[in-house]
């Protein structure tokens, strides 16, 4: 594990700040009256792993932003560690499909800002800005610290978005696609550091992607939604494979590709469904 990621994680556990649960309890959600969101139930345990898989328009953004406490259900609730709560989620990180990142700030103001949070005064300038700079090296980010979001391509606004959320240290990370813009080989290497802080420090991680591999690779259980609107939850299903996994021997193995093929079916049912009723989606590539 990098050290940089210990080192702002060791500053969190002496807050004792870290939350366990996070509930989702008969969520439902409109923008405008039309019904996006119906009957959500969900209970992410600390330390899981939540991926959210759906077509576009399900919904999955929309429960990132109830989850996070960024907008309110029409009913329903959100209840952390079984209380309810309607405020922003103080202690949590959110990496946004739009990179949510300060533009007026360069790649390393915007992760020292975000540390200041943690650490308060317990580090001079100089050590966040050296803190800041080893964030960016770890996303391959080292030769950009300077750089403004304007000045940086998609995918490296990505990566220093996920610098920026790792340096928080928070206890629960909400992830919407943020891969989406990167090349396989970076995409793996960023898999597998967040893999790491989930596993090595029970940071709960609840990640958007439209990859079925990339669910699979990562998630101790997927959440598959209907095609929205309104999205429901389809099912819930449990990852049947040990932790830590070796990537390339599972992805050529036969029970993989059944698992996926089998998450697939799942998708695609309730969008031929929804194709019966006459409504325009798109079905999942690989498995039809
Ligand atoms: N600010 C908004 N105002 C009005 N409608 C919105 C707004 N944001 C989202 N919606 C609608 O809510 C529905 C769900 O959107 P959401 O972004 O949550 O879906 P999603 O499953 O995350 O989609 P994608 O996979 O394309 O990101 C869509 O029909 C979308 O048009």
């Amino acid at each position: 594990m990098a050290k940089v990621i210990q080192e702002v994680y060791k500053v969190r556990e002496k807050q004792n700040a870290f939350q366990t649960k996070i509930e989702a309890k008969s969520l439902s959600f409109s923008y405008e009256g039309v019904e996006i969101l119906q009957d959500i139930n969900l209970t992410i345990k600390k330390g899981e792993f939540i991926t959210l898989m759906g077509p576009s328009g399900s919904g999955k953004s929309t429960l990132l932003r109830l989850l996070t406490g960024l907008a309110q259900p029409k009913s329903g609730e959100v209840l952390v560690d079984s209380v309810s709560t309607k405020k922003a989620l103080p202690d949590s990180a959110v990496v946004f499909q739009d990179y949510s990142l300060f533009p007026w700030l360069t790649a390393e103001e915007n992760i020292i800002l975000a540390m200041k949070r943690t650490m308060k005064k317990s580090k001079s300038k100089k050590e966040l800005a050296h803190l800041a700079g080893q964030y960016l090296e770890l996303v391959q980010l080292g030769h950009a610290v300077k750089k403004y979001p304007g000045e940086m391509s998609g995918g490296m606004r990505q990566r220093a978005a996920i610098a920026r959320a790792l340096s928080l240290g928070a206890d629960l990370m909400f992830m919407d696609e943020p891969f989406g813009a990167l090349d396989p080989v970076t995409r793996i290497q960023l898999q597998d550091i967040i893999l790491q802080v989930n596993r090595d420090q029970q940071r709960t991680v609840v990640f958007v992607t439209h990859d079925a591999e990339e669910a699979i690779i990562l998630a101790d259980r997927i959440v598959m939604f209907t095609p929205g609107p309104p999205g429901k939850i389809a099912e819930i299903i449990d990852v049947p494979f040990k932790k830590p996994r070796d990537r390339k021997m599972l992805i050529e193995s036969q029970e993989f590709i059944k698992f996926r093929n089998e998450i697939l079916r799942v998708m695609n049912n309730g969008i031929f469904k929804k194709l019966e009723q006459n409504e325009t989606v798109q079905p999942y590539g690989a498995g039809i």
